[in-house]
C-alpha cells in the first residue's frame, strides 16, 4: 500500500482480544508494511481515536519503511465500550499484548501521547522482551506534581466534557489543548464532536469509570528503573494537561533516556509541531 493511499477506511480492522475476564472486539488501522512496527496509543480525551490524534504523523514513518498500527483503546472510537475500575494503563497494554500475539509481532516500538504514554510504560514494565524503543508525548506515568495543583485545569475541562457533552465544553477543552489555537477549524470541534457523540456509551462508561476510581492512571515512578528500553520523552513547554516536570520524572527514572521540549506547544506535540516531532522520531528510531 502506497502512503498516498493510506485513509482511516481503507486501513481499518478489528481483532477479538481474549484474556482472562476480559473479551473485547478492538478496532485498529493497520498502515503499511515494513519489517520493523511502531504501536501508536492515543490519549484519552472524548472523541480521541489513533486516527485522530496521529494523522500527521502516519505518511511518513510508513513513507520511511515502518508498518505503523494505530490501536483504539477499549473505551474509544470504533472499539468495545468498557467500565474500567481499576488501572487503565494496565487494562491497555493487556489489551496491546492482545493484539501483538494475534498479529505475530515479536517486538514493536511504541509511541503513546498521554494516556497512551502511561499505556506505553506499562506495557513496557510488563513485556519488556516485546518492546524496541519508547517514544512518550505528554504521558509516561500517572502521579502528583510538585509544581502544579492536580488534577490540572485541562484535565478537570476534560472530565467535565465527558460528563457534559457539549460543543461549548469541547471549545473551552480544545483552546487549552493546544498552544496555537488557529489550526483549530470549526469543521475539526465538528468531528471530533461528532466522534464523542456517535458513543454515548464510552463518555457513560468513562464517568462511572472515573466515579469507582478516580486515580485511572497509577504512578510507575517506582519501577521507571526496570525500563531497559531507549525512550525519547517529548513534551509541550506549555502543557495545561499533564504538567511537564513529569517528563523530568520519566527521564530521572528511565536509564536509557532523553527528553525534548517543543516551546509553544501544549498537550499535542505530534499534531502541533508534526514536522520536526516526524524527523525527531525517524531519527530515534533509526539510531
Ligand atoms: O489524565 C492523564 O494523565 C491523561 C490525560 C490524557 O490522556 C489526555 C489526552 C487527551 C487527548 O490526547 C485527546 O483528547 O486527544
Amino acid at each position: 500500500m502506497t502512503a498516498q493511499a493510506l485513509t482511516e477506511a481503507s486501513t481499518s480492522k478489528f481483532v477479538r482480544i481474549q484474556d482472562g475476564e476480559l473479551d473485547l472486539n478492538i478496532h485498529y488501522n493497520d498502515c503499511g508494511d515494513g519489517a520493523e512496527t511502531v504501536v501508536m496509543l492515543h490519549g484519552s480525551g472524548p472523541g480521541a481515536s489513533g486516527w485522530a490524534n496521529f494523522n500527521r504523523n502516519i505518511e511518513p514513518l510508513v513513507a520511511a519503511g515502518y508498518r505503523v498500527i494505530l490501536m483504539d483503546c477499549p473505551g474509544w472510537s470504533k472499539s468495545d465500550s468498557i467500565v474500567c475500575t481499576g488501572s487503565r494503563s494496565d487494562l491497555n497494554a493487556r489489551v496491546l499484548k492482545g493484539l501483538v500475539d494475534a498479529l505475530d509481532l515479536d517486538r514493536v516500538h511504541i509511541l503513546g501521547n498521554s494516556m497512551g504514554g502511561h499505556s506505553a510504560v506499562a506495557f513496557a514494565l510488563a513485556n519488556p522482551e516485546r518492546v524496541g524503543k519508547l517514544v512518550l508525548m505528554g504521558g509516561g506515568t500517572g502521579g502528583m506534581s510538585p509544581f502544579v495543583p492536580m488534577p490540572s485545569e485541562g484535565i478537570k475541562l476534560l472530565q467535565g466534557l465527558y460528563r457534559e457533552p457539549t460543543i461549548e465544553n469541547l471549545k473551552k477543552m480544545m483552546n487549552i489543548f493546544v498552544y496555537d489555537t488557529s489550526d483549530l477549524t470549526e469543521e475539526l470541534f465538528q468531528a471530533r464532536l461528532d466522534n464523542m457523540l456517535n458513543r454515548r456509551d464510552h463518555l457513560e462508561n468513562f464517568v462511572k469509570s472515573l466515579d469507582a476510581n478516580p486515580k485511572q492512571f497509577p504512578d510507575f515512578s517506582p519501577r521507571l528503573g526496570e525500563i531497559k528500553a531507549k525512550t525519547l520523552v517529548i513534551w509541550g513547554r506549555n502543557d495545561r494537561f499533564v504538567p511537564m516536570d513529569t517528563g523530568l520524572r520519566l527521564i530521572a527514572g528511565i536509564a536509557n533516556s532523553e527528553l525534548h521540549v517543543f516551546n509553544g506547544c501544549g498537550h499535542w506535540a505530534q499534531w502541533e509541531h508534526a514536522d520536526k516531532f516526524n524527523r525527531m522520531v525517524l531519527d530515534f528510531l533509526t539510531h
